[in-house]
């Protein structure tokens, strides 16, 4: 057996094997010691294997679920072996296979999935001249996304995918695969051979069944062909068979969505707040759909809006459709969906669990009933109820093979239905019947000899038998065979009796084995409704999502916007949900909303205002709004007009990267670099107190510095909440930027705040009163009222004339080295090798000299 377990173990190497013996799933040696550890259980050690104590741990069969969940959870892999031979005739130890290895990529069973989140694959190949190939599915869906990305994009494609489980070639560069291993995901190093851009192809036209990728203009997409490859290899080798619901394909290719990078997703609190927790986020808020491919559906709709609007304005214009009363009944009708999406792909996986059978059908029934017959609907919903028709067949087909209360693994049988099949009912008839045949036949028996005592029964070790006492011996018939002598009986056993001992004693067995089979009948007739299950699947949870967005922009009281060509964001009582939604959960008073107006001519606003004020809800509302009417949601506003956006970027503060070793003011400079390189004029960009993170000065100068960049050169929409007054001086110098203040009064020595955004510098800092309400004792307060006074008298004597945001003096230009020159002088493509290494020895010899 160790030598059975060892030959499997060679073969996953890097993850854990569970052994299936009997009623246990073992693991053994360094595999043993790992789950002991990861998951609290018990370590023993028994017989020995090369000399060595075998060491072991093992779970209950029926308990895996729950430690298959764990061990994900702690991103480990998982090879589940099982008994695929007859115990009773094989010799030595039974035949085991693997049969799947669930890993946190390719998750499939119900109870690991999370609902509302796709659990994702991703395999990443690092080409040649700086480009990245990109390949991703969810095995529970039915699409493979392509995408080639520049080398430096790769942690915003990362972030924009979120995968659960990232595959990488083991031969790429260890700066490379360094940047991989710092994703939170779980991260596997795969053989070179299998990032190969002609199998990829290859396997890219057998999944899609076509003969050319030219439809989706992903011929070319060699370095994303090679991660494929490594992708499908790999899902179909932990599902032990071929993905054959994957037959979609989407080319995602950079520029055609608004780039949404990590900080922004982090800041704006999207899907997750600033702590890491679900609720409450944009997502949780937007989230009221009735099924959990419809909340699945919405939060990529929110993480991948389109720069092109065409998508965005026809889910509004569905929305609006659907505001008007049809929301509600269809949302009636939606509730208590299958999972439609997740059993297709559980059906064509063939995992599917015979309760979610039901459950489909019910849902296929019901669909049929979704599609309002209406005229004059808008593009989409007409797309939608189109493909809401269930494939016909399907329903009835499932109705006539599973029971309507079917239990829960046809492992324990009883999941057939009866009138399905005539061999299964005569089966089950066979085990209900027995005693009704057993009286029967003692009734015919005593009628036939005349033996009025005699008596059909039943015991385990000899089974069937006639009771005849001695006195009626002379009247046994000759088709009586003996089976048994007693002192006062004789017990017989007829070939009638024999034949229905046979059956009987069986027929639980062949029932189960019978249902076992039927059911892989069904699934094999249910192959063919995959892609029209999934189509159904889509539109189900795009009419859901719809619908959500519907009800929520009913609810909370929010307005279309509308798209315009030329630049602006132009927002009149702006709300930010999320804050607004807490507010009224608290009771804590009314939100205040806010109007924005920025234009191709006025792009900039410089925010000021005291702590507490409402300067980063305000930025951040505005960032929101723009989000949800470029996914073609309504937006939480009074009116809305929006020009063209291509992204979103925002620097607020955050507490130290201490992971990766980066301080805060490390943290800040590296974004505000990467937006100040990435930012365009079409793009919205956010900075929260930059530069506070350094002395007074230093900051102060930074943030002019890069105030002034993003007005003169990036030109992007931009809101620039400071601290620092002296910016409040910006615009005066800066034609497109505008101050806008929080408004706040002072009753006292307090401060009540307003919310209100109003036009021109605040009038002061009200850091003290902030301070004073926080509860700092007063003596602290004290005190730093009577410095602050010192130090505002010191500072209008000293305060010398600089001009913060004037462009510094050119840098001397320096003068060209020989090198240089020379090198000025030289066209690589049009040397020969040998003019080329005359070249190069030219150049050492001059760089030698200077
Ligand atoms: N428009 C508003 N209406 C009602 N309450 C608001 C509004 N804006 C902000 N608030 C409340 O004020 C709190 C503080 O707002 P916010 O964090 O935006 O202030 P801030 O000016 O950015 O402060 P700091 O400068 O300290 O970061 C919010 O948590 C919210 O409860």
């Amino acid at each position: 057996m160790m030598t059975q377990y060892l030959g499997i173990k060679a073969e996953y190497p890097d993850t854990l094997v569970f052994y299936r013996m009997g009623d246990f799933y073992e693991v053994f040696f360094a595999d043993a010691e790992k789950a002991a550890r990861l998951l609290d259980i018990t370590l023993t050690r028994r017989g020995q294997s090369a000399g060595e104590p075998v060491v072991m741990a093992g779970v209950p069969f029926h308990s895996l679920e729950g430690y298959l969940a764990k061990l994900i959870k702690l991103g480990e892999s998982v090879a589940i072996c099982e008994q695929v031979g007859d115990v009773a005739t094989s010799k030595g130890p039974v035949e085991r296979k693997v049969v799947r290895v669930v890993t946190p990529g390719t998750l499939t069973d119900t109870e690991l999935l999370s609902d509302k989140t796709e659990s994702i694959l991703l395999a990443v190949h690092q080409g040649a001249r700086n480009t990245c190939g990109l390949a991703w599915l969810s095995v529970t869906q039915g699409e493979i996304n392509l995408a080639h990305c520049a080398s430096e994009e790769l942690e915003m494609w990362m972030a924009r995918i979120a995968p659960s489980e990232l595959l990488y070639n083991v031969d790429v560069t260890p700066a490379f695969e360094q940047r991989l291993k710092t994703q939170r995901c779980a991260v596997s190093a795969r053989p070179a051979w299998q990032f190969d851009a002609a199998l990829g192809a290859r396997r890219l036209l057998d999944q899609l069944k076509v003969a050319s990728l030219a439809s989706w203009n992903a011929e070319d997409l060699k370095e994303a062909h090679a991660a494929a490859s490594a992708l499908l290899g790999y899902a179909e080798h932990t599902q032990g068979r071929a993905l054959t619901h994957v037959r979609g394909l989407q080319v995602v290719r950079s520029g055609e969505l608004i780039e949404l990078p990590p900080t922004t997703r982090r800041n704006l609190e999207l899907t997750q707040t600033l702590r890491g927790e679900d609720s409450p986020t944009l997502f949780s808020l937007l989230d009221s759909c009735t099924t959990g491919m419809g909340s699945r559906a919405l939060k990529s709709w929110l993480l991948s809006p389109r720069r092109d609007r065409a998508q965005a304005a026809s889910r509004l214009e569905a929305i609006t459709h659907l505001r008007g009363g049809l929301q509600q009944t269809l949302r009636g009708q939606l509730k208590g969906s299958s999972d439609v999406e997740r059993i297709t792909a559980r059906i064509a996986l063939r995992q599917v669990r015979p309760r979610e059978l039901v459950a489909l059908q019910l849902t296929l029934q019901k669909a049929e009933l979704l599609a309002p017959i209406q005229h004059g609907l808008p593009a989409l919903l007409t797309n939608i109820f189109g493909d809401l028709q269930p494939p016909e067949g399907c329903a009835a087909l499932l109705k006539r093979y599973v029971l309507d209360e079917p239990a829960a693994l046809i492992r324990d049988g009883g999941v057939i239905n009866h009138g399905c099949d005539a061999d299964l009912d005569e089966l089950r008839a066979i085990q209900t019947n027995c005693d009704a045949f057993l009286l029967d036949l003692e009734g015919r028996e005593k009628a036939r000899t005349g033996i009025a005592n005699l008596r059909v029964q039943f015991n385990k070790v000899h089974g069937f038998y006639i009771e005849v006492t001695q006195g009626q011996l002379d009247k046994v018939p000759d088709d009586y065979r003996r089976r048994q002598t007693l002192k006062n009986a004789e017990r017989y056993i007829t070939p009638e009796l024999k034949t229905f001992e046979d059956k009987a004693l069986s027929a639980q067995e062949r029932a189960l084995a019978r249902e076992k089979w039927l059911y892989e009948q069904l699934l094999d007739q249910l192959q063919d409704f995959i892609p029209a299950l999934s189509r159904l699947a889509r539109a189900l949870a795009a009419l859901d999502a719809l619908c959500a967005l519907a009800e929520r922009s009913l609810t909370l009281n929010w307005a279309a916007p509308v798209f315009v060509k030329e630049p602006c964001i132009d927002i009149s009582q702006g709300r930010h949900p999320v804050v607004e939604a807490r507010l009224a959960e608290l009771g804590a008073g009314s939100f205040i909303a806010n109007d924005c107006s920025m234009t191709g001519r006025s792009r900039m606003q410089v925010i000021t205002g005291p702590n507490m004020g409402g300067k980063s809800t305000y930025m951040r509302q505005v960032a929101l709004i723009v989000l949800l009417a470029s996914v073609g949601s309504y937006v939480p506003a009074a009116s809305c007009r929006l020009g063209p956006i291509d992204a979103i970027h925002t620097r607020i503060g955050a507490a130290d990267d201490v992971a990766n070793a980066q301080s805060t003011f490390m943290l800040e400079m590296t974004e505000a670099a990467q937006i100040l390189h990435a930012a365009t004029p079409h793009s919205l960009v956010l900075m929260d107190e930059i530069g506070r993170g350094t002395s007074t000065f230093d900051g102060l100068a930074l943030a002019g510095g890069i105030a002034a960049y993003l007005h003169n050169k990036t030109q992007a929409f931009t809101l620039f909440a400071t601290h620092y007054f002296e910016l409040t001086e910006f615009p005066a110098q800066h034609h497109g930027a505008i101050n806008v203040h929080v408004s706040a009064v002072e009753s006292g020595a307090d401060i009540v705040f307003l919310h209100h955004i109003e036009p021109g510098p605040a009038s002061k800092s009200y850091g003290i009163a902030v301070a004073k309400l926080a509860g700092v004792p007063a003596a602290v307060v004290n005190h730093a009222r009577h410095a602050l006074n010192a130090l505002e008298a010191h500072q209008t004597e000293a305060r010398a004339q600089v001009d913060l945001f004037a462009a510094p003096p050119e840098a001397p230009a320096m003068e060209q080295s020989a090198v240089d020159k020379t090198l000025a002088t030289i066209d690589p493509d049009a040397l020969s090798p040998r003019e080329a290494l005359d070249a190069l020895y030219r150049l050492k010899k001059l760089s030698t000299q200077t």
